[in-house]
């Protein structure tokens, strides 16, 4: 245990650079969190300035999704991490004279933190949970909470992917061929070899961007499962029972589907259900129907593991796992690292994990951006000739060469998808032009296209957007005057108020869907482009047009975005839903959720934490797409404007996509920065 420091008061030398860092704060270019995170660890030992700036930028940087700071982005007169957070030279400047003498380089960082009794260096002993708030492990420095789930996370992942089990790949082959019939394009058919990789071990990550098939491969694969469980050799207290009609029963594999989101999970569920139903016809012994019928409803992650309200703890963990053998997460590029060390701590060891997801977007609000860093192999495949050779023996793939370069256990476990079943079209092109970050291919996307599935307003005008919102544009008509025009339609029929729940549903279910139809995003939260400013304006514009009546904070009509997950209500952060009359209360307003096939509804007057979502930003779209989507970039560049961001916000369309950019320079400095997050997991996992 550290000696604990009496000084509860920082001492002179430190006080210039906390001055410092409250005017940042002031100004607001900090978090208060920074400041107050720097003065406790001031408080427990005695501490230099370099270090309390470290911890600034630490909390700081975790603020913006980095799950550590790298001592190599501290180096220099004018190092990265002032880039990395956005910070003129004249702050930093100022901060590193509050704070001087620095250490130049990483290693005299490394050297300087080491001696600090706040910092435990991994690979010391006595390593004491609550008296070492850092964390320094080879050349990064971490918060703890952070070191424990990164390392928990690349712990777990590579021990799945190491341990292969018994496959007889015979079996596994002649199954694959009839789940999927031959490629027509001769290159490897990388759905069938998703599933192969997947079922010899318990980790497999199939990631591809939309449309690739990554729900109709993992609906192959529970078939897979299916019909080949019984040749494993299971741990009695799992082992399956048979059905009695000479095939393995869907009850003795114990399905689970999840997703970070309620949307997500619903979607999940729909499609995995559409591929088993339209699967069962090709192999109608498998009796694939029941096997849909077993998996029970997808769950957001939270509920899977029993989230506790108010606490970061949750019902299952490694002392009561979860009661699955094979466990499906969606859109795993939503989860954060804490969420997925908790996933990882709540699975039972002999249980299948599959993640599925797009590496490619943005990754989490949160710190992290695990799926990114799981995938770091898959575009190039780094595949060993092993797998090289169980491929071949699994699923007759003979892979090119260039696949085969020997990676880390992670990268055998890994298969990217990587032909688009929807997106063949310009919007395709357009997300496949912005991950590339070519930006003259973006822009001769965008002008050449004649098929009216692209549009782009540039320079935009806000009178511009505000018509897009109110009837969306040319071969693309519709905006939110559909949904609108379908409610009114609704409530002078009759149905809004209908006693009769499935005339009322049916009419609910309607205007959901007109509403899912069409979207305005925003790349940024503040200001007149993003979602603050074109909110107030879009109500304001579809009122002028005799479409809404606001009145008060409540209105019929009114889409709203939760902002917390309420256990009470049982809407979480994410959820979107419409605020409609109550058929059973005249006079007061329900807000109806969509969730697949089935719709919730709260009255509205007992949700607490939500905002109007005519204008809703990208990060928050995930998970969801829309028919026509319309992306609203700002007028200057910003910290959170990337080539994720474009490209997620691209791959929200369905059938449509506008962009509007107030000034067009703006769109080619976003497609050309990459967001990089900081992170040790790529290097932990191998
Ligand atoms: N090999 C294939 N042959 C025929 N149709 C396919 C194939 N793969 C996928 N599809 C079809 O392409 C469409 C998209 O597939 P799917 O929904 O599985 O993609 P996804 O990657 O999960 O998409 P998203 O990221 O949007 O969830 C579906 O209609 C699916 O049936």
């Amino acid at each position: 245990m550290m000696a604990q420091h009496d000084n509860t008061a920082p001492g002179a030398e430190l006080q210039a650079l906390l001055a410092q860092v409250d005017a940042m704060t002031e100004a607001g270019q900090l978090r208060r969190l920074a400041g107050a995170f720097a003065r406790f660890v001031a408080s427990q030992g005695p501490a230099k300035p370099a270090l309390l700036l470290a911890c600034v930028l630490l909390s700081e940087l975790e603020g913006r999704g980095h799950s550590c700071l790298l001592l190599a982005d501290l180096a220099g007169a004018s190092p990265p991490v002032r880039h990395m957070l956005g910070w003129s030279e004249e702050d930093w400047q100022a901060l590193r004279a509050a704070a001087a003498p620095l250490p130049k380089t990483a290693s005299a960082w490394r050297a300087q933190l080491y001696q600090c009794d706040q910092v435990w260096a991994v690979g010391d002993l006595g390593f004491d949970g609550e008296g070492h708030p850092l964390v320094l492990d080879d050349d990064r420095l971490y918060l703890r909470r952070y070191w424990r789930d990164e390392t928990a996370v690349a712990q777990a992942v590579r021990s799945r992917a190491l341990q292969l089990r018994p496959v007889d790949a015979k079996q596994v082959r002649q199954w694959l061929d009839i789940l999927f019939p031959a490629a027509e394009d001769g290159g490897p058919d990388w759905q069938k070899a998703a599933c192969a990789v997947a079922v010899r071990a318990n980790l497999g990550i199939i990631t591809g961007g939309p449309g690739t098939g990554k729900t109709y491969t993992v609906a192959r694969l529970l078939a897979l499962l299916f019909a080949t469980a019984g040749m494993e050799r299971v741990p009695a207290a799992h082992a399956w029972r048979d059905s009695g009609a000479g095939l393995p029963a869907a009850g003795g594999i114990r399905i689970a589907l999840a997703a970070p989101t309620g949307k997500a999970a619903a979607r999940l569920k729909q499609s995995i259900d559409q591929a088993l139903g339209a699967l069962s016809a090709l192999v109608p012994d498998l009796n694939l129907p029941e096997l849909a019928a077993r998996m029970g409803a997808a769950r957001t992650l939270h509920s899977l593991l029993g989230a506790r309200p108010g606490t970061r703890r949750f019902v299952h963990h490694k002392g009561n796992p979860l009661d699955v053998d094979v466990l499906i997460v969606d859109e795993a590029s939503m989860v954060h690292l804490e969420m997925m060390a908790s996933l990882l701590d709540a699975l039972p060891p002999h249980a299948r994990l599959v993640l599925l997801g797009d590496k490619d977007q943005l990754a989490s609000v949160e710190a992290g951006a695990v799926l990114g860093d799981l995938c770091h192999d898959a575009e190039a495949g780094g595949y060993s000739a092993a797998t090289a050779g169980y491929m071949r023996d699994a699923a007759g793939i003979v892979l090119p060469e260039s696949f085969i370069q020997g990676g880390g256990p992670l990268a055998q476990q890994t298969v990217m998808l990587r032909k688009s079943m929807r997106f063949g079209g310009p919007i395709g092109r357009l997300a496949l032009a912005v991950n590339a970050g070519d930006v003259a291919r973006v822009r001769a996307v965008l002008r050449e296209d004649d098929s009216g599935q692209l549009a782009w307003l540039d320079p935009a005008h806000h009178a511009h957007v505000l018509q897009l919102a109110l009837e969306g544009r040319a071969q693309a008509e519709g905006g939110y005057q559909r949904y609108l025009r379908e409610m009114a339609k609704g409530i002078d029929e009759g149905h809004a108020m209908s006693p009769d729940t499935v005339r009322h549903e049916g009419w609910v279910r309607e205007v959901l869907a007109a509403f899912e139809s069409f979207r305005i995003l925003c790349a940024v939260r503040d200001g007149e482009w993003g979602v603050s400013g074109l909110n107030d304006a879009i109500a304001a514009r579809l009122e002028a047009a005799g479409l809404l009546r606001r009145r008060g904070e409540w209105y019929v009509g009114r889409p709203v975005m939760v902002t917390r997950n309420d256990y009470a209500t049982g809407v979480f952060n994410g959820d979107i839903g419409l605020t409609l009359p109550d058929p059973l209360r005249p006079g007061s307003l329900r807000v109806y959720f969509s969730e697949g096939p089935h719709i919730r509804s709260v009255l509205a007057t007992r949700l607490r934490n939500v905002e109007t979502a005519f204008a809703m930003t990208v990060h928050k779209s995930q998970g969801s797409e829309f028919a026509h989507t319309v992306m609203v970039l700002p007028s200057s560049a910003s910290a959170v404007l990337a080539r994720e961001l474009v490209y997620t916000g691209i791959t929200r369309a369905r059938t449509h996509f506008t962009l509007a950019t107030p000034v067009a320079g703006v769109l080619d400095e976003a497609v050309a920065v990459r967001t990089q997050r900081a992170s040790g997991l790529r290097g932990l996992v191998g």
